[in-house]
């Protein structure tokens, strides 16, 4: 075991999955995935195009109780609480688990708006100074401040798909998050605007769990530190990226990464 593994095993973890199956009526989407996610390291999920990275995702703030036939089996605990028991506040697990989605969704109202929305649902700010300091540390966070802190009156939706994303982000940001998923975030935006994506990824390492399904390997190799390769709902190799890489020990990992399917 090389000393990166040991710490794998070692890792203690934010969020646990085991034995996790998702149905959509009779059709087995996810086949028994069991992982461990931590605040120390970006975890990528990979593999080819429905082989349910999304879906899997999508169990960790139980965003799949939005589908009518969708339903989860095994066990997912945030900070060890199960996150599927009926005492969970599902509100509240969306903002502790947020969540970025492909295509940047910025709601029809101002910057400010955009962010100051969740944590005046939550409760989180005693009046509007404190919301203004709320909405500037966000924007600051996700990167976007400087470019925007002479127009949060103006529309989230009027800025550039980049700048879009990373306003969903710091919307994620404002109601204090422990993890957040990101679904293909960069897939609807040009290589100048990913690159901005990737470095805020960089720099909200640590400070929040962060889990990002992408199907681009090379993303997978610059922005995360653990991989997670999905094949057919089963998730076939978990390992330390640079490993899942340079030396996969599944086959079907090794024949993905070498671009022989997906
Ligand atoms: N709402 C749904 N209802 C029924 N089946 C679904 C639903 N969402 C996903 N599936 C199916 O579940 C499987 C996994 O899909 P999922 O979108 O999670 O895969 P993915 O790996 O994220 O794919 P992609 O990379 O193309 O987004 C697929 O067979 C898909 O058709």
């Amino acid at each position: 075991m090389t000393e990166e593994q040991q710490s794998l095993a070692v890792a203690n973890p934010k969020m646990t999955a085991r034995d996790v199956k998702v149905f959509y009526g009779e059709k087995q989407a996810i086949k028994g995935v069991s992982i461990d996610v931590d605040m120390d390291h970006v975890t990528a999920f990979i593999g080819p195009s429905g082989c349910g990275k999304s879906t899997f995702l999508r169990t960790l703030n139980r965003m799949n109780d939005t589908v009518a036939s969708a339903r989860v089996e095994g066990t997912i605990t945030l900070d060890g609480e199960d996150i599927y028991a009926p005492s969970m506040d599902v509100v509240q697990l969306r903002a502790r688990v947020g969540m970025v989605f492909q295509k940047p969704n910025p709601f029809p109202k101002s910057i400010y708006e955009n962010i100051a929305y969740g944590p005046r649902i939550h409760g989180l700010a005693a009046g509007k100074a404190d919301m203004d300091v709320i909405v500037e540390k966000s924007l600051r966070r996700a990167g976007l401040w400087d470019e925007v802190k002479d127009r949060l009156n103006d529309s989230g939706t009027a800025l550039s798909g980049g700048q879009q994303q990373r306003l969903c982000i710091g919307r994620a940001i404002a109601v204090e998050p422990e993890v957040i998923l990101m679904d293909e975030p960069c897939s609807a935006l040009d290589p100048i605007a990913t690159a901005k994506i990737e470095e805020l990824i960089h720099e909200l390492r640590g400070r929040y769990g962060i889990v990002i399904v992408t199907h681009n390997m090379q993303q997978a190799a610059r922005v995360s530190q653990r991989t997670a390769f999905f094949h057919l709902g089963e998730l076939v190799e978990y390992g330390v990226t640079s490993d899942i890489f340079t030396n996969p020990r599944q086959e079907r990992t090794k024949d993905y990464i070498t671009g022989r399917y997906g």
